[in-house]
């Protein structure tokens, strides 16, 4: 062994199971490089009672593993793309994206589809985003918070809390649970999170060597749809308590298509969607945010309380 390289993870399956794909993915690329995954306990993880507003947002996760590369605990953090805030630490740098999984969500209902959910039917969803995309499709139902991990999640349904609830295809298909899904949500329907899918590496931006290791995990086209989505974010600023959701797709011709999307939780959306080359995805993911407030999204935003500028 030339070296080791010690891997942070949060403890949820989700987390570990990428964590191992990480693993075995540095492994396999550098075979002399001993991997020690490293588990680290957030507050998110243990306050599952309180939301995640009242103990720091959902930032929360992706700042104690971020303080855990600063400590030099770890020399590198396995998140969900989904999970980070859209601004990176000046000191931290994503070396990789792995390639990404279906970006999809997905109904897991005991009471068949979307449409066939019976009238006023109660729905689990702590995602603005997600409620706002229901309440479009179906003004009747009953949208209830729930929280906690995939397995608590589908624990509360199968108790009988909820008739149904939304969760990422990527998570249950990692799990090996996505026969759990009833019905997969065309992104026409149900627009997916910025990084849904997506796997990100994070290292110290001045950690040249765990960086180079890293970077030979990368996807290209990955990290190009994700630049898209996250310049999208960044460029609304509106935190994770928005009813906002972006995805882009690469076409085989080079070019990419950035959909974004800003609601309000009366059911409400707008959407916007440009084409450009892949070279100018965070061009492309800004400008399809600056139309979308331009037309409507902004005031949206702030009929909703969330002032486009805020950092939450
Ligand atoms: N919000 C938590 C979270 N972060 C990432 C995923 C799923 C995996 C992914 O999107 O890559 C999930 C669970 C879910 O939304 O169902």
């Amino acid at each position: 062994m030339t070296h080791s390289l010690r891997l942070g993870t949060r403890g949820s399956a989700l987390a570990m199971t990428q964590a191992r794909l990480v693993a075995a993915a540095l492994r396999e690329t550098h075979p002399d490089v001993a991997i020690e995954i490293v588990t680290i306990t957030t507050k998110g993880d243990v306050r599952t009672d309180v939301p995640l507003a009242a103990i720091g947002g959902s930032g929360l996760f992706a700042t104690e593993l971020e303080n855990a590369l600063r400590a030099g605990e770890i020399d590198l953090a396995v998140h969900s793309a989904k999970d980070l805030p859209s601004t990176l630490a000046a000191d931290m740098a994503l070396a990789a994206f792995l390639e990404r999984e279906d970006p999809r969500d997905v109904l897991v209902s005991r009471a068949g589809t979307l449409r066939e959910l019976p009238h006023g039917a109660r729905v689990g969803t702590s995602s603005p985003r997600r409620a706002c995309q229901l309440r479009a499709l179906r003004p009747d139902l009953t949208l209830l918070d729930i929280r906690g991990n995939v397995d608590t999640r589908l624990r509360k349904l199968d108790a009988g809390e909820y008739d149904a609830i939304v969760l990422a295809a990527a998570g249950l298909n990692r799990l090996g649970l996505i026969a759990r899904a009833t019905e997969h949500l065309a992104p026409a329907d149900m627009l997916p999170q910025v990084g849904q899918g997506a796997i990100a590496v994070e290292v110290r931006a001045d950690d040249a060597r765990t960086h180079a290791l890293v970077a030979a995990l990368d996807h290209a086209r990955t990290r190009a749809a994700v630049v898209a989505e996250r310049a999208f974010l960044a460029r609304l600023g509106a935190g994770c308590a928005a009813p906002t959701g972006a995805h882009a797709t690469l076409h085989a011709d080079g070019t990419l298509t950035v959909e974004g999307l800003i609601g309000h939780a009366d059911g409400r959306t707008l959407r916007v969607g440009a084409t450009g080359p892949v070279e100018h995805a965070a061009t492309l993911g800004a400008a399809v945010a600056e139309t979308l407030l331009a037309d409507g999204g902004d005031a949206l935003l702030r009929e909703s309380g969330l002032r486009v500028g805020a950092v939450g």
